[in-house]
C-alpha cells in the first residue's frame, strides 16, 4: 500500500524523489492510518500534523493513546519510512485528513529515529510473519515536502491548497479494495482444490455389506458442500476481471481530472470487496470440514489458509461499513432516477421498471434458462433497493435527519447493497462466458458451474425471491432441485477444473491437495517430522510425567 499511495498521490517531483528508491528496496514502506482508537471512521483518526511555516516542517504528533498508529503492516521491525495519514494543520485551520511519508528508521543502523516510537502489536490469530506494528509520533518534524502534493498543497507560507474532491486521499484504499475480491478468487480456488483433491483420494464408509468403500466425492452431501464453492471461485475470478477493468478505466478518468465515475467505483468496490471476502471466509470453513479430521490438521494448509485470510473481511474497511458505503450510493442512484437523471453503467438497472417483466408463478417459465434468472437476480437486487431507500425516505418523512434514516434503514441497506452485488457477480460470470474463446466441450462444463452458481445462489437467498412474488415456492424448489440435478454432472470433471486452477504444490502448501495424490504416505512423513517427535521419549517425561508415574506406582 506504501508504493501504491506514493505512485498515486506523490507529484511529479516527489515521485522522482521518492519511487526510486522504493522499487531498488533502498527503502521499505507500510501504511499507517489506522490507530488504536480508529480504523473505520477516518475523519476520527487523531495524529495530527501541524505545519511550521518558519522552518517549513510538519511536526507530526500522537496526541493521545487512542492515536498511537495500531496495525499496519510491516511497521513494526521492517518499515524504513511510513505514509502517516494525519489532521492537517496549518494557519490555525484544521483540513482533514491527508497523507505525509515519514522515516521511521535509520538506514544505517535501522534505529527508530528521535520523536519515533515503533514496535510489533504482539501475536495474532494469523499474519504471523507479518510484524503488524505500531508507531507513537512525539511531536517529529518532517520537511514541508514530505506532504503528498499531487491533489492538495500547502505553500512555504502555509498557505492550504484543497483537493479537487477530499475523498481522493481514500484511493489507495479503493485499489486494495479491488485486490481483495482477486484475493477472495484466490483463496476460494485453493480451498476448493485442496477439498476436492483429497475427496477424490479418500474413501470412507461401505454403502452396501461388501462393496469397496466410495471416494467421498461420489456422495451427492459432499458434492453439494463442494461444488457450488468451486463455481463460485471460478464466478470470482471473472468478477475480478471485470473490477479490475472497471478500476482501471475510472483511475485513468481520475488521472485526467474526470472524477465522475469515483463514486459508482467506490461503491461497486465496498460491496464487492465485502461481499466475495464474507463468501470465501464461509466457504473456506466449508472446505475444511468436509476433509474430516485430517483438514484439522496443519497439514491440510486451511488453518493458515483460514487464518491468513479472514482479516479481508476486517481490514481495507470493514464489510459492513462498505456494504453500508456501497448502499449509501444506491439510494442517491434511486433518487436520481426517480428525478429522470441517467444512471451510469453498474446501476442502470435501478431506473428499470423490472416488476413489471416477471410475477412469481406464471406457469411455463424456463427455470433452466441462465439469462432468464439472472433478470430474476436484478429484480430482486432493484426490489431491495428500492424498499431500503423508501425506508429511508419514510425515516425523513417521519423528521429523521438523512444520517438518521440511513442509519435506521441500515440493516435493510446492508441486505440490499449484497443483491445489488449478487446481481453482478452472477451477471458478470454468465456474461463472460459467452464472451470466452472455447470448445464446446469446455464451453459446456463452464455452462454447468455457471448454472449451478446460478441455481445455488436462489436456493441459498430463496426467501429474498418468494418474499417478493419474484418466484412461487414451488418454481424455488424447482431451481434448487436443478441444481441437485446438476451435480453428479460436475463430479465428472471436478479434479480437472481444480487442476486449471493449477497451483503448484510449494504454493498450495496442503498434504491433502498434493498434485499427485499420495497423501496417507506424506501425512505420516510429515507427522514424523513434526518436533514433537525428534525423540522417542520427550524430554519433559524426564521432568514431569516420569517422576508422577513413579511415584504412584511406588503406591500399588
Ligand atoms: C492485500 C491485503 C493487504 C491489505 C492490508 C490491510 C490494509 C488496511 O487495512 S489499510 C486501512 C483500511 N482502512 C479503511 O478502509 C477505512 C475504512 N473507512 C473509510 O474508508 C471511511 O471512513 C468511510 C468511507 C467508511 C467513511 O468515510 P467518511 O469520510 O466519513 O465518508 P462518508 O461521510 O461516509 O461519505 C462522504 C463521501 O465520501 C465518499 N467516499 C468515501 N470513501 C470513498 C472512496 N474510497 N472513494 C470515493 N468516495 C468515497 C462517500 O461515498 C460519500 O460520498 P457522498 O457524500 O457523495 O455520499
Ligand atoms: C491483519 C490486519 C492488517 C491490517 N493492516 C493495516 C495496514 O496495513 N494499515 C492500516 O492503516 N490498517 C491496517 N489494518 C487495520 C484495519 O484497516 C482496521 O482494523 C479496519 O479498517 C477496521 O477498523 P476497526 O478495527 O476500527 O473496526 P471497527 O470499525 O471498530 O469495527 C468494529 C465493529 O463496528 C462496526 N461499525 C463500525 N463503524 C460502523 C458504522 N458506521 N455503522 C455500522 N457498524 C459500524 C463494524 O461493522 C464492526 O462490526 C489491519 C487490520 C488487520 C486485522
Amino acid at each position: 500500500m506504501f508504493i501504491p499511495t506514493l505512485e498515486r498521490q506523490c507529484t511529479s517531483e516527489q515521485r522522482e524523489k521518492f519511487l526510486p528508491l522504493c522499487y531498488d528496496y533502498r527503502i521499505i514502506g507500510t501504511y499507517a492510518q489506522t490507530e488504536l482508537g480508529h480504523g473505520t471512521f477516518l475523519r476520527g483518526l487523531e495524529t495530527t500534523a501541524h505545519y511550521d511555516p518558519n522552518t517549513q516542517e510538519f511536526i507530526l504528533n500522537s496526541p493521545t493513546i487512542s492515536s498511537i498508529k495500531w496495525w499496519p503492516g510491516a511497521l513494526g521491525k521492517t518499515s524504513t519510512h511510513a505514509v502517516v495519514l494525519a489532521q492537517l494543520y496549518t494557519l490555525g485551520k484544521c483540513h482533514g485528513i491527508h497523507p505525509f511519508v515519514v522515516q521511521l528508521r535509520s538506514l544505517d543502523d535501522h534505529k527508530p529515529l528521535r520523536g519515533i516510537t515503533v514496535g510489533d502489536i504482539g501475536p495474532k490469530m494469523g499474519f504471523g510473519p507479518n510484524d503488524n506494528g505500531y508507531l507513537k509520533l512525539h511531536k517529529h518534524r518532517i520537511p514541508r515536502t514530505n506532504m503528498l502534493m499531487k491533489y492538495s498543497q500547502v505553500s512555504p507560507d502555509g498557505t492550504y491548497t484543497k483537493p479537487p474532491r477530499s475523498t481522493l486521499t481514500y484511493g489507495t484504499m479503493t485499489f486494495v479494495r479491488v485486490l481483495i475480491v482477486h484475493g477472495s478468487a484466490i483463496a476460494l480456488a485453493k480451498a476448493s482444490t485442496i477439498a476436492i483433491r483429497y475427496s477424490a483420494v479418500r474413501r470412507q464408509s461401505e454403502l452396501r455389506p461388501g462393496e469397496p468403500e466410495p471416494q467421498i466425492l461420489s456422495y451427492p452431501t459432499q458434492q453439494h458442500k463442494l461444488f457450488p464453492l468451486l463455481a463460485t471461485a471460478y464466478a470470482f475470478h471473472f468478477v475480478q476481471l471485470a473490477m479490475m477493468k472497471i478500476y482501471t478505466d475510472v483511475n485513468d478518468q481520475i488521472n485526467n481530472s474526470n472524477f465522475s465515475r469515483i463514486q459508482e467505483l467506490h461503491a461497486l468496490s465496498s460491496g464487492l470487496k465485502a461481499f466475495t471476502s464474507w463468501v470465501t471466509n464461509a466457504g473456506l470453513e466449508v472446505c475444511r470440514m468436509s476433509c474430516g479430521g485430517h483438514g484439522y490438521s496443519q497439514a491440510s494448509g486451511f488453518p493458515r489458509l483460514y487464518a491468513d485470510f479472514t482479516p479481508s473481511c476486517t481490514y481495507e474497511g470493514e464489510n459492513t461499513v462498505l456494504m453500508l458505503q456501497s448502499a449509501r450510493y444506491l439510494v442517491k442512484c434511486v433518487r436520481d432516477a426517480r428525478s429522470g437523471k441517467t444512471l451510469p453503467g453498474t446501476v442502470s438497472y435501478l431506473s428499470e421498471d423490472v416488476s413489471a417483466v416477471h410475477s412469481g408463478g406464471s406457469s411455463g417459465r424456463d427455470l433452466s434458462n441462465l439469462d432468464f434468472l439472472i433478470s430474476l437476480y436484478k429484480q430482486r437486487a432493484s426490489n431491495q433497493v428500492h424498499f431500503a431507500s423508501d425506508k429511508v425516505d419514510r425515516g425523513i418523512s417521519a423528521g429523521m435527519d438523512l444520517v438518521g434514516a440511513l442509519n435506521s434503514a441500515s440493516v435493510h441497506l446492508v441486505s440490499a447493497a449484497k443483491a445489488h452485488s449478487h446481481y453482478f457477480i452472477a451477471k458478470t460470470f454468465v456474461e463472460s462466458l459467452k464472451l470466452l474463446k472455447a470448445s464446446s466441450e469446455l464451453q459446456n462444463v463452464l455452462h454447468q458451474l455457471a448454472s449451478v452458481y446460478v441455481f445455488e445462489g436462489i436456493a441459498q437467498s430463496s426467501g429474498d425471491f418468494i418474499e417478493d412474488y419474484i418466484l412461487s415456492g414451488s418454481e424455488a424448489k424447482t431451481i434448487r432441485q436443478l441444481a441437485v440435478d446438476l451435480l453428479p454432472l460436475i463430479r465428472v470433471n471436478a479434479v480437472s477444473l481444480v487442476d486449471a486452477f493449477s497451483f503448484r504444490d510449494e504454493v498450495l502448501q496442503s498434504v491433502l491437495g498434493r498434485y499427485d495424490g499420495n497423501v496417507y504416505e506424506n501425512l505420516f512423513k510429515w507427522a514424523q517430522n513434526s518436533p514433537l517427535n525428534k525423540t522417542d521419549v520427550h524430554p519433559s517425561y524426564h521432568k514431569y510425567l516420569g517422576p508422577l508415574l513413579k511415584r504412584n506406582q511406588s503406591k500399588l
